[in-house]
């Protein structure tokens, strides 16, 4: 079955044009003007049950707004969708015992009183029979190691050790499907892959399926094999991370470290027939990127007979690298 099924789904934003000057004030308020922002157009999203898929894209690419049509939140302009079967909107009471949410910034706990007290409230906004409530968050306590902060209120806690229990409190009444926005964000390296951990664990346990919103490519890489990639409200590439490497990847990256100084001049004359481009980090240190197709040993060729190379370093792009030219140069990928 289909987790996430849109089609064609768009929103569209009516937003007032001020016009500049007293005089344009003045008019405003006799003629009030407005244009209209396409914030998700068109997009076509099919996501199994149980897969875990990144959504990314730059800001304002319109990462929100689908969600929040997703979730129900919004109502499209035009487009259909089903979320667990639900038309998220009109079938809003239904529809949200099936999903969990977690943004990172804004919290579905209580501020001032003991974690376990909000878990009390939510059990009963879901309705979870007492056996089931107990022996599911009595797992949840264990994997993210919450016991000592349930007496705790939410106030105090570090940002990770809300994080912790922000994430059991949207998994209490076992959602099938599962939205997370920066849930790393600002978190140590530690924690980070606690987190990770877990949504691998619940992911391969229940079933669960998983939506991710993320600036933190490398929260993509650890746990996504999925990832659509959102531009100007259209979606730019749907596939996997290895295929997004492979088309993208371009070529290498070679680190090079001179005895003596060599001019930047020097090394582009040499290496005028290749697709090359170099970056000097200082007069005698350099960077060659290679394109794809020209391999590190043509470029070493024109170099090694009578350079005074001292050391070499072979690095392929990083996804994080990757995505940044993607979003950069703005290309679609076939
Ligand atoms: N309520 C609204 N009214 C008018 N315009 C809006 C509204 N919400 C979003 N937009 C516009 O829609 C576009 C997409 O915004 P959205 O918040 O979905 O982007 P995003 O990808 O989530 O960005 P970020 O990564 O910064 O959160 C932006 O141009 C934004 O200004």
């Amino acid at each position: 079955m289909l987790a996430i099924d849109a089609k064609e789904l768009t929103k569209e934003f009516k937003v007032y044009q001020s016009r500049p000057g007293l005089l344009g004030a003045f008019r405003d308020l006799l003629n009030r003007q407005y244009r209209t922002i396409r914030a998700v157009d068109g997009i076509n999203i099919e996501i199994e049950a149980g897969e875990m898929v990144g959504y990314i894209g730059e800001n304002g690419a319109g990462k929100s707004t689908t969600i929040k049509m997703l979730t129900g939140i919004l109502q499209p302009t035009s487009g259909e969708l089903k979320v667990n079967g639900f038309d998220p909107h009109k079938q809003r009471e239904q529809f949200v015992k099936t999903i969990g949410v977690v943004f990172g910034q804004r919290s579905q706990l209580w501020w001032d009183i003991a974690v376990q007290e909000s878990f009390r409230l939510l059990q009963k906004v879901y309705q979870i029979p007492d056996q089931e409530y107990k022996q599911h968050l009595g797992r949840m306590i264990e994997i993210l190691e919450i016991e000592k902060l349930l007496d705790q209120p939410v106030r105090k806690l570090s940002l990770g050790q809300r994080m912790r229990c922000e994430l059991a409190a949207s998994l209490l009444h076992k959602p099938k499907l599962l939205f997370l926005d920066e849930p790393t964000i600002g978190l140590d390296v530690l924690v980070k892959e606690n987190i990770r951990q877990f949504l691998r664990e619940i992911n391969k346990e229940l079933g669960t399926t998983i939506l991710l919103t993320t600036h933190d490519i490398s929260d993509i890489e650890a746990l996504c094999s999925r990832v659509i990639m959102l531009d100007k409200g259209k979606i730019i590439y749907d596939g996997s991370l290895t295929q997004l490497k492979k088309v993208w990847g371009g070529g290498r990256k070679v680190l090079l470290e001179m005895e003596k100084e060599i001019s930047l001049d020097e090394l582009q004359k040499r290496t005028a027939d290749l697709s090359v481009h170099w970056e000097s980090r200082s007069p005698r240190q350099y960077i060659a990127y290679l394109e794809q197709g020209d391999g590190v040993s043509d470029l070493l060729s024109r170099l090694v007979q009578d350079m005074p190379i001292m050391e070499m370093q072979i690095e392929e792009a990083t996804t994080e690298e990757i995505v940044r030219k993607i979003y950069q140069e703005g290309i679609p990928v076939a």
